[in-house]
């Protein structure tokens, strides 16, 4: 079943004139009900594009219609065991908030309030119709990603760590936030008390263009677990409100809230890419690029999902609304994997537990762990189930990739059988090495060879080759059959306490070390970005906060001190003039008027008709360091020289900052001392993006006009590239580097070669709203084009004359 997309026009707001109104609800041909959006060509108004969607809900619609009609029928699905997603979609100002959580009155309640309403009723309705025998529980968490980072909103602000809580893929396309409170929540009242508690602790702000705009994505998660003797049934509502995208230029966004935006469009420019590269069928989702689209998970969890693209009616909001029509219509081709979660039986959860094993959740069998073996008999240890068409085992660390799943993905029963198998008591797993030894690998070929001899020799004379071919043949598969189910007995060690618990805190240490890395690379990238633009006091700000991600980083100390002194310098020479009475034009700096190393305060109080939501709380963001998720970069990078040897032996996979060309210096020179996190910063930057498209449209005649790359070096690459036979083509620099003939002087050269202005476009482009254009249009090449008018893509939409 394909995500469901149901498009919703608010009204006009006070400030908003009908005269401006462009975008209208209308029904389809011989429909009775509203299910198609249209809005004029932005270059030719007397053309009109028109998106189909399940339903459109135009100005009058009212929260009940929209919750009657959509989400309700979900109601009952989860209750059947199968998980629900429900999520608001739009720019900046839509309605997404009004429509998840709605207004204080009972009539402007919005999907939140009336999904748990629903839940609660149902709940009451399945305890009686089965006379008490099945009993519903109600729980609850929820969590904002605010600048790519989880915190618990059941939690208060000064509780919080910098790092925020790490996240981890636990199987059958879910992520769980480690760390996070989990709720009982028995009645309506109960709920809404938690909810108005934890809306308190959400980063709001306000902006140019909503008072109340959300700062960070808001995920709730209402688990439903339904118990009938040993039967236990859980199943998961999340309903997500994602914080709307920003064009800066619209938002007048400063400081703080420019960091915020950034950060907010680059995880719905990630949310974009993915669906892209869903819609493409490529082998590559980029889901691990942003934590929010880890978290959703789009077409990769199961269930049923339901996203609400809310939309603004008036023309200040035209490219914009463009944009989400694009993203929404490809939204609604992605296909879900309507499967339920199986029920989980108590004797089999409490034998695991006599087992010794440990679930970290109820609803989450497969998290289940085994301690570290030598790789060789992780791989034999699968034998057994291959033949036998088993479950496929738990791995033992999680190996993330970015790949869909849905093929290789275990069916939820996998992980219940898995449990129960677990419960299966397995003998004394002692063994000595030399009993070990001859388990683990294959025999070696002398031995084999033995034993064909042997059996050849055993062999009546007159046999045919074949029939001693099918003898020999049989008994490996034997030998072969004998070893797996060794092995399988080995694996089922039972792990000790201590092993375990030692297990889990390494892995939340290198769960952790990522999540730091990720975000002081964050904002090394945007104070990148600030500077590219002449904003230094703000790109300084950015450095401070990354400091505490990379502790003991020299050089970005001495970059900070350089920048500062900058600063200074500039300000005395702004006084100098203003005091010889020159008046001097006012630059535009983001936030001269903040104390440099004093992060703003995270939340302002906006007074507000609808006070229970947005209270006031002015908490500084902490930034103490936390033993548990500290990172000390690694070693610096050295430039290994040019070889062909090099070169022709590359393998494509390799994607380590190691071989990535130098990045520049702020006055735009080479600098070959570089340290790996900035070098790691350009292999994201859109000009490698761009770079890697040119090569991988494996055309000579663009690929010659790269700076460096001449028509002889051009089909060299575009030869290399059809060598490969890869689909995905070149991923990184440090690939390309690694090319015949390519060399990191060239991959250097490209970069140097591609227009500054061109660049700087971009990144604008990437931190206010157009990167979402870019990547619906999945078209690099926007790149050179200046105006977003030109790149919204119109290509899935009716056009109407
Ligand atoms: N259907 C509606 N009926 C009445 N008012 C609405 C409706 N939709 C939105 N509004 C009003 O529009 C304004 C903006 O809505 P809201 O804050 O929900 O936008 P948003 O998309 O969540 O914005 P952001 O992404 O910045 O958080 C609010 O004042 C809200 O009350």
């Amino acid at each position: 079943m394909s995500v469901r997309v149901v498009a919703r026009i608010r009204p006009l707001l006070k400030a908003e004139i009908e005269r401006d109104v462009i975008v209208e609800a209308v029904a389809g041909e011989a429909e009775e009900k509203r299910s198609i959006v249209r809005i004029p060509n932005p270059k030719k108004e007397s053309e009109a594009y028109s998106f189909q969607f399940s339903s459109v809900y135009d100005q009058e619609a009212t929260q009940a219609q929209l919750f009657d009609n959509e989400v309700s029928p979900t109601v009952k699905h989860l209750f059947k065991g199968f998980d629900v997603t429900l999520f608001a979609y739009g720019v900046t100002g839509t309605g997404k908030t009004y429509t998840m959580r709605g207004g204080k009155s009972l009539a402007e309640r919005g999907v939140i309030p009336r999904l748990l309403s629903s839940i609660y009723r149902r709940a009451r309705k399945v305890e009686k119709d089965t006379a008490g025998d099945t009993q519903v529980e109600v729980m609850m968490s929820y969590y904002e990603i605010y600048n790519d980072r989880v915190f618990d909103l059941f939690e208060p602000p000064e509780k919080r760590t910098a790092a925020g809580l790490p996240i981890r893929d636990v199987g059958n396309g879910k992520t769980q936030v480690v760390g996070l409170t989990d709720r009982p929540c028995t009645s309506l009242k109960e709920f809404e008390e938690l909810y108005d508690e934890a809306n308190v602790n959400r980063s709001t702000s306000a902006t140019k263009l909503n008072a109340h705009s959300s700062r960070s994505h808001a995920i709730l998660c209402v688990k439903v677990t339904q118990i009938t003797g040993d039967e236990t049934r859980i199943s998961t509502a999340s309903a997500i409100d994602l914080a709307g995208s920003e064009d800066n230029r619209r938002t007048d966004n400063m400081g703080y809230r420019m960091v915020e935006s950034a950060s907010i469009n680059k995880s719905l420019f990630v949310l974009a890419q993915c669906v892209e590269a869903i819609s493409k069928k490529q082998a590559r989702i980029p889901y691990r690029e942003s934590k929010m689209t880890r978290i959703l998970s789009l077409g990769q969890n199961n269930g049923y999902t339901v996203m609400i693209l809310n939309l603004a009616p008036v023309r200040s909001y035209h490219l914009d609304t463009l944009s989400s029509l694009n993203f929404a219509n490809r939204t609604k081709k992605i296909e879900v994997n309507e499967i339920e979660n199986q029920p989980i039986y108590r004797e089999a959860a409490s034998k695991n537990k006599l087992d010794g094993e440990k679930h970290a959740s109820q609803d989450m069998p497969s998290l289940h762990r085994q301690p570290l073996r030598p790789k060789i008999l992780s791989h034999n240890s699968h034998l057994k189930d291959v033949t036998t068409n088993g479950p496929k085992p738990t791995k033992q660390f999680a190996v993330y990739s970015d790949k869909p799943k849905q093929a290789a993905r275990p069916a939820p029963q996998a992980n219940i059988s898995q449990a129960r198998s677990t419960a299966i008591p397995h003998k004394s797993p002692k063994r000595t090495s030399s009993e070990a030894v001859p388990t683990l690998g294959r025999p070696s070929k002398m031995l084999r060879m033995n034993d064909a001899m042997r059996l050849a020799k055993a062999v009546e004379p007159g046999l045919s080759k074949g029939t001693i071919e099918a003898m020999i043949e049989r008994k490996v598969m034997e030998a072969l059959e004998q070893r797996a189910d060794q092995t399988t007995v080995c694996n089922g060690d039972p792990i000790s306490g201590e092993v375990q618990r030692r297990l889990n805190a390494l892995e939340k240490r290198v769960e952790g070390k990522e999540t730091e890395r990720a975000e002081g690379l964050q904002y090394l990238l945007m104070a990148k970005q600030h500077q590219v633009r002449g904003e230094e006091a703000s790109a300084l700000k950015m450095y401070q906060l990354a400091l505490p991600h990379f502790p003991g980083n020299e050089k970005l100390v001495r970059k900070m001190s350089a920048l500062q002194d900058r600063i200074s310098a500039k300000k005395a020479e702004k006084r100098t003039s203003v005091a010889g009475g020159v008046a001097l034009p006012v630059v535009a700096s983001l936030n001269d008027d903040e104390p440099a190393n004093q992060p703003a305060p995270r939340r302002r109080h906006n007074a507000d008709e609808d006070d229970s939501y947005h209270e006031a709380h002015d908490t500084a963001p902490t930034y103490d360091e936390d033993d548990e998720f500290m990172y000390r970069p690694r070693t610096k990078i050295r430039q290994r020289p040019q070889t062909n040897k090099r070169a022709t032996t590359a393998p494509l996979l390799d994607t380590s900052a190691k071989h990535s060309p130098p990045p520049e210096d702020d006055d735009g020179q080479v600098s070959n001392s570089e340290d790996e996190l900035a070098t790691a910063l350009v292999a994201q930057t859109p000009r490698t993006k761009h770079i890697l498209h040119i090569i991988n449209t494996k055309d000579v005649s663009q690929i010659k006009l790269l700076k460096g790359v001449g028509a002889k070096k051009a089909e060299a690459i575009v030869n290399c590239l059809c060598d490969l036979d890869d689909d995905a083509g070149v991923t990184s620099l440090s690939e390309l580097g690694k090319m015949r003939g390519v060399g990191v002087k060239t991959v250097e050269n490209m970069r140097l070669g591609l227009d500054r202005m061109v660049v700087q476009g971009v990144m604008d482009e990437m931190s206010t709203y157009s990167g979402l254009a870019f990547c619906l249009d999945g078209d690099p090449r926007i790149y050179s084009a200046s105006r977003k008018i030109a790149r919204v893509p119109l290509s899935d939409s009716i056009i109407e004359p």
